[in-house]
């Protein structure tokens, strides 16, 4: 093939991660209808590779697999699970540079932060091998004569996962490791941005001994490989992470199969940074808060709301602060922000900065013509943003941040919560007071409290309102693909009352 595959292939210690093909059933597999798609490194625009994209009765075969495969998978015990998903766990660890180095090329997050997401998406498989063990089940006071009652917990069945391509790596593990610790068979399509990570942890997942049919990669047209998968009876559970109007979708297309549905969907996230605040430490924090992942982050800070006191000395910060950021190939060295993923990405943010200068917002930064290449979106900062500019109102997924002026606590609640969104909020301020009214009265599934950092393993991850359905991770996440059995064992004798 005329593409980057060989000069990737060769960037990496062990070739074999680089797949371009779909995994279903322990195989790697090629579409048979002959249909590919190119993959693209969108700091360059070149294409690294293709994948195939499958036909319908190929995408049914992998639910064929799946539904032979869970008979066993399911049959183990919950030690023997962990077992392999710890060795998964290590050979991801032990993989570590060139998942990391797959990850930048495909998605073009700069390689720190593409080790980071490694590291970040390991975390989830040693979490949830370990929470495998502990699906208890419980014993309920019976008030039926005789009888014993309680319940058992289940792996709810086959479970399909969409994922995005802004965390090409974690979003699928976070999702995978729960589901195969509960017991159950996982089919998963990801980004066809991004499909080479996700075909890396197959291959991975095979060498750790997850039997054939049990991780499984199919790669294919988007809609239509997710009709398939939504009306598809045998799969029990959906769980999607990508925006809110595809999850909408994929509510209706999962309608007529009345599917347990796991929904990660768009955020708006506010930052509000109270009047106690060191302008310039809450401005530092709001930099990191926005420009990761090139502002490509469900939790990037978007709107960001300073009190009035310290504004002028805030977006000074935040101004300085800004001019000071790296932009370009997430390749080479001392970079923080690597290329949109592709054009209609920066066109986007581009439409949303131009919306926001007609409607009155003065802009900081954002030259677009240092952009080192046609993928790349200098970070903006716009100022005196308005609930009726775009960049209020919609999830831009750019390097642009909106700031805007409040003056009581009161107003900057209701300018929090308007918003369709609910995943992540932010908080800057040390009076507890404030803090304890303003976390109580976001709408948000997330409040984090002078911390940017606030995802993880231990934590139930997810949002409310259009933001999503469910928790990933924490104690709970397992939840998502098991079922409760309630039991009555009636006719026992003399066990009333136990
Ligand atoms: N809440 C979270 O945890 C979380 C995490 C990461 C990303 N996100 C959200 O994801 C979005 C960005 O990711 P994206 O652009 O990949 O989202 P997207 O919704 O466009 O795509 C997500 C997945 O859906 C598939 N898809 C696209 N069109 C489809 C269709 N018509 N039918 C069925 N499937 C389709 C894509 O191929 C991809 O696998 C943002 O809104 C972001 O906030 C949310
Ligand atoms: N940063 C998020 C992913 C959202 O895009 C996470 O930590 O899960």
């Amino acid at each position: 093939m005329t593409t980057l595959s060989t000069t990737l292939a060769k960037r990496l210690e062990d070739p074999r991660l680089f797949r371009q093909y779909a995994y279903v059933n322990g195989k790697w597999t090629h579409g048979e209808g002959g249909r590919e798609e190119a993959v693209y490194d969108p700091a360059t625009n070149e294409a690294i590779g293709h994948i195939p994209l499958l036909e319908a009765e190929q995408i049914t075969a992998a639910v064929d697999a799946a539904e032979a495969a869970f008979v066993h998978w399911r049959a183990l015990r919950a030690d023997e699970r962990c077992e392999r998903l710890l060795a998964w766990y290590d050979l991801i660890q032990a993989n570590r540079e060139d998942l990391a180095t797959i990850m930048t090329l495909e998605q073009g997050k700069p390689l720190p932060d593409a080790r980071g997401e490694v590291q970040y998406g390991a975390s989830f498989v040693r979490w949830f091998a370990e929470e495998g063990k502990r699906t208890y089940g419980e014993t309920i006071p019976s008030h039926i004569p005789n009888a014993s009652l309680g319940t058992i917990k289940e792996p709810v069945g086959i479970a399909a996962m969409i994922t995005p391509w802004n965390f090409p790596l974690a979003m699928i593990t976070r999702k995978a490791a729960a589901a195969l610790a509960a017991g159950c068979p996982v089919i998963v399509k990801p980004a066809n941005e991004t499909p080479y990570s996700a075909l890396a942890l197959a291959e991975l997942a095979e060498r750790a001994g997850i039997p054939a049919g049990i991780f499984n990669v199919v790669l294919g047209d988007p809609a239509e490989v997710s009709k398939i998968l939504c009306s598809e009876s045998r799969i029990r559970a959906l769980s999607f992470t990508g925006s809110t109007r595809v999850g909408r979708l994929l509510i209706e297309q999962s309608a007529n199969t009345v599917k347990r549905l796991s929904l990660e969907l768009g955020g708006n996230a506010p930052f509000i940074v109270g009047p106690d605040m060191d302008p310039k430490e809450a401005a530092f924090a709001a930099i990191d808060a926005k420009f990761q992942t090139a502002g490509q982050d469900c939790l990037a800070a978007n709107r960001i709301l300073v009190h009035e006191s310290i504004h002028d000395e805030f977006v000074e910060h935040f101004s300085e602060r800004m001019a000071a950021l790296t932009v370009g190939n997430g390749l080479q060295s001392e970079i923080d922000l690597g290329p949109l993923i592709h054009r209609q990405a920066v066109e986007k943010a581009a439409a949303i900065v131009d919306d926001a200068i007609s409607k009155g917002a003065t802009v900081i930064g954002g030259d677009q013509s240092q952009a080192p290449g046609e993928n790349f979106f200098m970070p903006v900062m716009l100022t005196g943003v308005t609930a009726q500019m775009k960049v209020w109102r919609e999830e831009n997924f750019a390097p642009v941040a909106g700031i805007t002026a409040y003056s009581t606590d009161d107003e900057v609640i209701e300018m929090a919560n308007d918003t369709e969104y609910g995943l992540a909020a932010y908080i800057y301020t040390h009076d507890i007071r404030r803090i304890w009214k303003l976390m109580r009265a976001l709408e948000y599934g997330m409040v984090s409290v002078n911390s940017v950092k606030m995802t993880g393993p231990p934590v139930p991850f997810g949002g409310v309102k259009q933001s999503g359905l469910g928790r990933e991770g924490g104690a709970t996440g397992i939840d998502e693909y098991l079922e409760t059995k309630y039991y009555c064992l009636g006719a026992l004798g003399s066990v009333s009352g136990s």
